[in-house]
């Protein structure tokens, strides 16, 4: 099976620094994979690197079978990499809805080309209900974003980066900032998605963390520390020393 993502000695340095240390890495299709470790190991840095907000100083990443080493974070989402936006990307004015819809229509129009052009309304409202419904937001569908809560902010984010029907989805700290009653309602919703998306979750909330992946890996002063099943890694003696010991809920 071909890997959703997947990196080749991916490398970063800044001067003498090295963040990234020749990063072999492999998101399967559909997969449910943390990135944890330490402040400062290297994981908003790698993040970076897949997503293309930064070029790396040597290696490869590619999406499924496409090497998109160069390609700019717009042409990488157009291959199916989608990431959450921030929240000042929202449309504060705007209602819930016409927040996401524009994503939906954005999303209709190109895989439809031209020809699309207007998008029809029935189908693109039908995406957005459905869309809603995933991220339990349809009780504040007509509300605009400000008047919603900093929570159901970040849920229309998600929303905005389903919208995109993407193969992967990257997830930078999903639930910083939420209070633990929110942030338990956002991992119920997580493991509902949908498995058609590869999700890489980045986040120091072991609750977040392990109820949610099957798979983890741990950074560490810019390399892979190890990599495994998500109970191996909860037990494995050396991320306990570099990490779990100093997570919060570990
Ligand atoms: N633009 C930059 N210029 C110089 N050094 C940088 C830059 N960005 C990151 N670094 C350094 O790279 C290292 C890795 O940082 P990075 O933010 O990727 O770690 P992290 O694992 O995401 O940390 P955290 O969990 O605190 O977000 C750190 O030493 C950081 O100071």
């Amino acid at each position: 099976m071909t890997a959703a993502l997947r990196t080749k000695q991916l490398r970063k340095s800044f001067g003498a620094l090295q963040v990234a240390k020749d990063i072999n890495f492999s998101l399967d299709q559909g997969a449910r994979h943390a990135l944890i470790g330490p402040n400062g190991a290297g994981k908003s840095t790698f993040v970076n690197l897949l997503s293309g907000t930064l070029k790396p100083t040597g290696g490869k990443v590619y999406i499924g079978d496409v090497d998109v080493t160069n390609a700019s974070p717009a042409s990488r989402v157009n291959r199916g990499l989608a990431r959450t936006f921030q929240i000042n990307s929202l449309f504060n004015q705007m209602t819930v809805t016409e927040n996401v819809a524009l994503a939906v229509s954005a999303r209709l129009k190109s895989d439809g080309g031209l020809w699309r052009n207007p998008v029809r309304q029935p189908e693109l409202q039908r995406e957005v209900d459905r869309l809603l419904d995933m991220v339990d937001l349809t009780s504040v569908a007509t509300k605009r974003i400000s008047e919603i809560s900093y929570g159901q902010r970040r849920l229309v984010e998600i929303a905005l980066a389903l919208a995109l029907k993407p193969s992967v989805l990257l997830l930078d700290e999903p639930a910083a900032g939420l209070p633990k009653s929110s942030s338990e309602r956002l991992l119920e919703l997580l493991v509902r998605l949908p498995r058609e998306t590869a999700i890489l979750i980045i986040d120091h909330d072991m609750d977040i963390v392990f109820g949610f992946a099957d798979t983890v890996t741990v950074m560490f002063q810019g390399g892979i520390l190890v990599e495994g099943k998500s109970g191996e890694i909860k037990s494995n003696a050396l991320v306990r020393e570099v990490y779990l010991g100093n997570a919060r809920h570990a």
